[in-house]
């Protein structure tokens, strides 16, 4: 078992073929996932609509629905080419698959430093963090051009670094495509959220969560919101993701093709609530490992985020104050947004 700091690899547990998961990574019981796998695709439920982007007659509609119902939702002919996607599922994969311990860790992030860049293990510094998600992840600061520095990437897939920075350049126009399109369905310009967020700063997180041997006892990723402004993910067909919608975790199906948005906080606040940031998580399984890719894209630390609605329901923000309050207090459930409800 590799140990750097106080961090352990999930891969490496779970290759050690142990039949109980350490101490750290068993939840209490009140977050404990519920969900019976062979309940996943049950019909009584809901699931997160689809949304096809060219459909022009219908798109306004449907987003505002989405975004005031959900927060969450699929979209389909979203304009970036497919053989894009699954080339970083492939690069990503490749990283966690095809390299040594030894080869990984030499991109370890500091696990002392939040959202610090490379491959790491804990969402939270270790301080605020008491049980341990079974995830394992490479983060990569990718926008604006100033932060990309390639060479912190692995290189071990050779077109390892082409693909992210085609894939951060397709998700950075996706997102700002988008955050016009839900501006328009709210009335709005169409530049007006992103006018609110400004530049964005984006970070590509490739998730790895290996098989677990009590997947009833851990998450892969706690309950959060995104603290930003939107998410753009992407999954293979293992599928593990849950969005919280009425009171009850509902299975996102995974959609090869689709991508899967996720409003974050920064939204709900310049929509002044219409539209919310919904807490998701990722439960585990005993069979397959998964990866997902999560592209975040967030205002600048120093941008001061505000309601575009008369009268605002939540008070104005610097973005970096809101950051700090997540990784002090952690994500549970939505306490960093709700604090800002006047
Ligand atoms: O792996 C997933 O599906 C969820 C990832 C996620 O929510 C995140 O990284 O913020
Ligand atoms: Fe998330």
């Amino acid at each position: 078992m590799e140990v750097l700091g106080t961090q352990i690899r999930v891969q490496s547990l779970a290759q050690d073929g142990k039949v109980a998961v350490p101490p750290r990574y068993v939840q209490p019981a009140e977050t404990r996932p519920k969900h019976d796998v062979g309940k996943r695709n049950d019909n009584d439920l809901p699931t997160p609509p689809v949304i096809d982007l060219s459909d022009s007659n219908s798109v306004h509609e449907e987003l505002g629905r989405a975004c005031r119902e959900w927060g969450a939702f699929h979209i389909i002919s979203h304009g970036v080419p497919l053989e894009l996607l699954d080339e970083m599922r492939r690069v990503g994969r490749s990283f966690f698959e095809d390299c040594t311990m030894d080869q990984k860790l030499s991109y370890a992030c500091d696990p002392n430093s939040p959202a610090s860049e490379g491959y790491g293990s804990r969402m939270l510094a270790a301080s605020n963090d008491k049980v341990s998600d079974w995830r394992d992840y490479f983060d990569h600061h990718t926008l604006p051009l100033s932060r990309r520095n390639p060479s912190k990437w692995p290189h071990f897939s050779s077109d390892y670094r082409k693909v992210v920075a085609e894939y951060s350049d397709q998700m950075n126009a996706l997102a700002e495509k988008l955050l016009g399109l839900i501006s328009e369905s709210l009335g709005l310009p169409s530049s007006s959220i992103k006018d609110a967020v400004g530049e964005f700063y984006q970070n590509i997180t490739v998730s790895y969560y290996p098989h677990c041997p009590q997947p009833e006892l851990t998450l892969g990723l706690q309950s959060h919101s995104d603290i930003g402004a939107i998410s753009l993910l992407i999954q293979d067909d293992v599928g593990d993701l849950e969005v919280w919608k009425d009171g009850e975790w509902i299975f996102v199906n995974p959609l090869h093709d689709a991508v899967f948005v996720i409003l974050a906080d920064q939204t709900e606040v310049i929509t002044n609530g219409q539209y919310k940031s919904p807490p998701h998580r990722a439960i585990t399984n005993a069979k397959n490992p998964r990866l997902s890719v999560a592209t975040f894209h967030d205002p600048a630390k120093t941008k001061v985020i505000r309601p575009a609605f008369e009268p605002p329901k939540y008070r104005p923000v610097v973005y970096g104050d809101h950051v700090l309050s997540w990784y002090s207090k952690g994500p549970e459930g939505k306490q960093n947004v709700n604090a800002l409800l006047l």
